[in-house]
């Protein structure tokens, strides 16, 4: 397989090409979403699964909300979207969350005959060596890591990556994090825009990062 190439099988068909989007989602935003839609068009992904995080272990230090809230919002966000589906084994599967147990579940749900592409933004592809089994990730998927504002990311950034399993993508620069999100809920200040709809009214429903 080469980084965008389709790979043909021996009937003819071409395999099929299966974006991964692992985050915590607390909330998703609008930012997540172009990344998976801006990777999905570039790459001719037949499918883009979020897949929230169960218990994310860097981010052990701070308050994370219930995982049916952060897998509910994500089902929200991407219900509009016939390539866009939500996959449960990160927030099933007890203990902290590793890509690695992420891509083997998805890939033992999807069987042998499909390219995962698993994306990440700036900020975490520049952190991957501190992943669990980083080795033996590569092995598993192709790396996609999308420009984020405020986390620049070159080709130098990732010279010590394999070259052939890691692909940097610009995206429409949108300056949106879920942790600025909470803290404008948190100020009363708008996340409308931001966030779908869908959101902005599932956190006030439930309230959300008062
Ligand atoms: N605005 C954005 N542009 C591009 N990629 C993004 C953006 N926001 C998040 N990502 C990427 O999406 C993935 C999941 O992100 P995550 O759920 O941690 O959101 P976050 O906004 O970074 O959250 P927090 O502020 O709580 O740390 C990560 O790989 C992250 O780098
Ligand atoms: O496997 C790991 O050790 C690992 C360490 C940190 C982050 N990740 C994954 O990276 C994705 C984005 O994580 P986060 O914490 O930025 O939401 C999400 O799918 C995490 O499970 C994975």
């Amino acid at each position: 397989m080469t980084n965008t190439g389709i790979v043909w099988k021996n009937d003819g068909s071409r395999r099929r090409r299966l974006g991964v989007m692992g985050g915590t989602f607390d909330p998703i935003h609008h930012g997540h979403l172009v990344a998976a839609s801006e990777v999905g068009a570039r790459f001719g992904l037949d499918e883009v699964v979020f897949v929230p995080t169960g218990h994310p272990w860097q981010k052990a230090d701070r308050e994370v909300s219930l995982a049916e809230d952060r897998y509910l919002m994500t089902t929200i966000a991407t219900a509009s979207n016939p390539r866009f589906s939500v996959s449960r084994v990160d927030i099933d599967r007890p203990g902290s969350t590793y890509t690695l147990d992420t891509l083997h579940d998805i890939r033992a749900h999807y069987g042998d005959d499909v390219d995962l592409f698993f994306i990440t933004g700036a900020d975490a592809l520049s952190q991957i060596l501190t992943w669990h089994g980083v080795l033996e990730l590569f092995e598993l998927a192709h790396f996609v890591g999308v420009s984020r504002p405020g986390t620049p990311l070159g080709d130098h950034d990732i010279a010590h990556l394999p070259a052939d399993k890691v692909t940097l993508m610009e995206v429409p620069a949108l300056a949106i994090s879920s942790t600025d999100c909470r803290n404008r809920v948190q100020e009363r200040l708008p996340i409308w825009y931001l966030v779908p709809d869908g959101i902005v009214q599932y956190i006030a429903k439930r309230g959300l990062y008062r």
